[in-house]
């Protein structure tokens, strides 16, 4: 049920990403009526969520939960819906627990023009992170979270 990524939610992004070369990942999510802000454009937050989503699937790759700590985004085209937004994402480079990341979004094609560029700072926690700030969950979905790294990085 992840608004980013969960297949199962009604109205969410399901972006999708697959891991590249390195500590790079790529994703994609087509932007519907779900995510309008002006009539028949893609509101800017929730371009900003498909970054944290896609930047935040880096962190599969070296295998250590984080969590967004900044997340800074430019506009730099206006996104009409119905666009596919090609997001590549790459680890910058680390500093102790904070991962640097940065990313771009490109329309309709991978190589198409660049709409929103974004970077990132992650923190890393503790697994325990989660069970200690979050709502009371079923053991179930937090190992359905550890197999995806598994899936991942294994
Ligand atoms: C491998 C096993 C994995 C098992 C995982 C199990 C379950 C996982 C389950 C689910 C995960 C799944 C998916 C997640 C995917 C998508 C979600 C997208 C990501 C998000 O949507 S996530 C939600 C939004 N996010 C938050 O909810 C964060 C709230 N916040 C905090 O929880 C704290 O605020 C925290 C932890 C950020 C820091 O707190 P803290 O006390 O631990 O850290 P501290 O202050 O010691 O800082 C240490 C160093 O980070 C620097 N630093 C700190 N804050 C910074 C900032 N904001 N900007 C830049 N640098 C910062 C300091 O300057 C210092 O740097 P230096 O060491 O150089 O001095």
């Amino acid at each position: 049920m992840c608004v980013g990524c969960g297949p199962d939610h009604p109205t969410g992004l399901h972006v999708t990403v697959t891991a590249g070369e390195g500590l790079t990942v790529s994703g994609s999510f087509t932007v519907t009526d779900d995510h309008q802000g002006a009539p028949g454009l893609a509101h800017g937050g929730i371009l900003s969520l498909a970054f944290d989503e896609v930047l935040g699937s880096l962190i599969w790759l070296i295998g250590e939960p984080a969590v967004t700590g900044h997340l800074e985004t430019s506009y730099r085209r206006p996104v009409p819906v119905g666009t596919t937004l090609y997001i590549g994402a790459a680890i910058d480079r680390v500093d102790g627990r904070k991962i640097y990341m940065s990313a771009s979004g490109r329309e309709n094609a991978v190589d198409g023009p660049v709409s929103v560029t974004a970077s990132a700072v992650f923190v890393v926690v503790p697994a325990t992170h989660f069970v200690e700030h979050g709502r009371a969950v079923a053991p179930s979905e937090l190992s359905e979270a550890a197999a995806k790294v598994a899936e991942v990085n294994p």
